[in-house]
């Protein structure tokens, strides 16, 4: 019987099953979320873009684009998580040029992602708002 204080061997080999897999990328996506402060803040505006596209009754086409927005802000948010532990893992607690010129460039592709998003929105949801400041005037 397996003792429930025996040290578990940390994994460095290749995952054994598809459930392996899918539960270290589950751990990942819960690690973003803990740790990076502006992965909160995307899933609480999605989140808030989400109810204003139910509140208007999106069409089908208009859902697509508004998740396409806000996957690809949380993707760009992801990938700067991941440049971002690259380069402490190399660089430590001492500055280098290339750490800086990556996360940077890592940090801008979340801008360009997230400016990508706020034009989605406006596209999608001024003129709902518009409408709704219309009929209520
Ligand atoms: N080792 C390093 N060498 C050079 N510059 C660094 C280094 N670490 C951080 N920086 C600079 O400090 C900034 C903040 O780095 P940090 O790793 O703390 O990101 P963060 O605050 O989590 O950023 P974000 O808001 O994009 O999530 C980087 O964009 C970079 O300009």
């Amino acid at each position: 019987m397996a003792s429930k204080n025996r040290p578990v061997k940390p994994q460095i080999d290749k995952n054994h099953s598809f459930w392996q897999s899918w539960l270290h990328a589950w751990t990942g996506l819960k690690t973003v979320v803990r740790e990076e402060r502006n992965m909160r803040t995307h899933i609480v505006l999605g989140t808030v873009a989400l109810l204003a596209g139910w509140f208007f009754g999106l069409t089908v086409n208009q859902w697509l684009w508004l998740s396409l927005a806000i996957f690809l802000v949380m993707l760009c948010e992801i990938n700067n998580t991941i440049a971002e532990n690259i380069c402490d893992l190399i660089t430590g607690p001492h500055y280098h040029p290339l750490a800086k010129k990556v996360k940077d460039i890592a940090a801008g592709a979340v801008v360009f992602a997230a400016a990508f998003a706020v034009l989605v929105g406006l596209i999608l949801f001024l003129p709902k708002f518009w409408q709704l400041y219309l009929t209520w005037r």
